[in-house]
This record gives C-alpha cells, structure tokens and sequence, in this order.
C-alpha cells in the first residue's frame, strides 16, 4: 500500500459506501475499517454516505443509481462472497466483478473494489480487521488516490 500519509481534504463532493449485509459479521469490520481510514486522510464524517444492499449481487443495481445522480466524488463497494455448498459464489462473484468493472470504465467518477472472496469465513475475518489487514481500509485508500488521480487527469 502507498506510503502517502497526508490528506485529501481537496477532495469535491461526497463519497459513497456501497456494503452488503450478506456475512455482516465481516462486512460491518470493513465499513468501520473504511470510515477510520477516510478520517484519517481528512473526509468529514459528514461526506461519507453508506448504503448497506442485502448482499453483493445488489451491489451493481445501487452503485449504477448512485453513479446516476452525479452526486459523489466517488464510489467504494464492499462485501463477502464465501464459498458454500453449491457455485453460488462463483456466478455471483463473477457477474457483481464484471459490473462493476463495467461501470467503472464508463463512469466519470471512480469506483474501487472491496469485496472479498475467500474459502471460509475465517479467512473473511483475517481480512475484515485481524490478521491479513482490512480491505475496508484498503479500498478507501485507494479510492482516495484513484479521486485525486482522476482530478488531475481531468484538468
Ligand atoms: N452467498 C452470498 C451472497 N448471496 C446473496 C446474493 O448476493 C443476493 O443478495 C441474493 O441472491 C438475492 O438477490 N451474497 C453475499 O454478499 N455473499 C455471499 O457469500
Ligand atoms: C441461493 C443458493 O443457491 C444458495 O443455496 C447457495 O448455497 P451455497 O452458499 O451453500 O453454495
């Protein structure tokens, strides 16, 4: 991760949280993981919204509304998708990557990528907070540097 440690208090417009439900035990540790970071680099609470969807599927559907209100200066999505009985975890973890993805390369704003994929929960938690980090925090740094990037590429 970058070793930048100032802030993006230049930042215009608000940012949004796009977080499933689905596995909340992990994904409420990434929201708190993400907010913490956006203070830290100088995001008033105030300019951070949070949409929790029931699970990642529903990420899409929000973040392509949100992207259609041209309110925020970029968008985050995080969620869980664990592996289960059944390929249930690939076709949603395949098609929520390949929209967002979609997206981003034909929104104004960026949108960056927070949901994790794992074997087990365990492994969820580890990246949630303990010991691999938290994507949540991750995410939100690299929205905060894709925002500033985009700013500069537009002038
Ligand atoms: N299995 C996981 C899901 N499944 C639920 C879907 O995302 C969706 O909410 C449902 O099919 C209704 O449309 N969601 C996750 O976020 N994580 C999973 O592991
Ligand atoms: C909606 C489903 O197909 C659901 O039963 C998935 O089960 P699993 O997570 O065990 O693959």
């Amino acid at each position: 991760m970058n070793e930048y440690k100032g802030n993006y208090t230049n930042i215009h417009g608000p940012i949004a949280i796009v977080v499933s439900k689905f596995n909340e035990i992990v994904t409420k540790n990434l929201v708190l993981g993400a907010q913490e970071t956006l203070k830290q680099f100088g995001i008033k609470e105030s300019d951070v919204d949070v949409f929790w969807v029931p699970g990642a599927f529903e990420i899409g559907f929000t973040t392509q509304k949100l992207l259609n209100s041209n309110k925020y200066a970029g968008i985050m999505s995080l969620g869980a998708v664990i592996k289960g009985e059944t390929d249930h975890y690939s076709m949603i973890i395949q098609n929520v990557t390949g929209a967002i993805m979609q997206m981003n390369l034909q929104a104004k704003i960026p949108i960056t990528f927070g949901i994790l994929t794992t074997e087990n929960i365990e492994q969820a938690l580890q990246r949630s907070g303990l010991k691999a980090g938290n994507e949540g925090s991750s995410t939100a740094q690299s929205l905060l540097e894709m925002i500033s990037l985009n700013d500069q590429l537009n002038k």
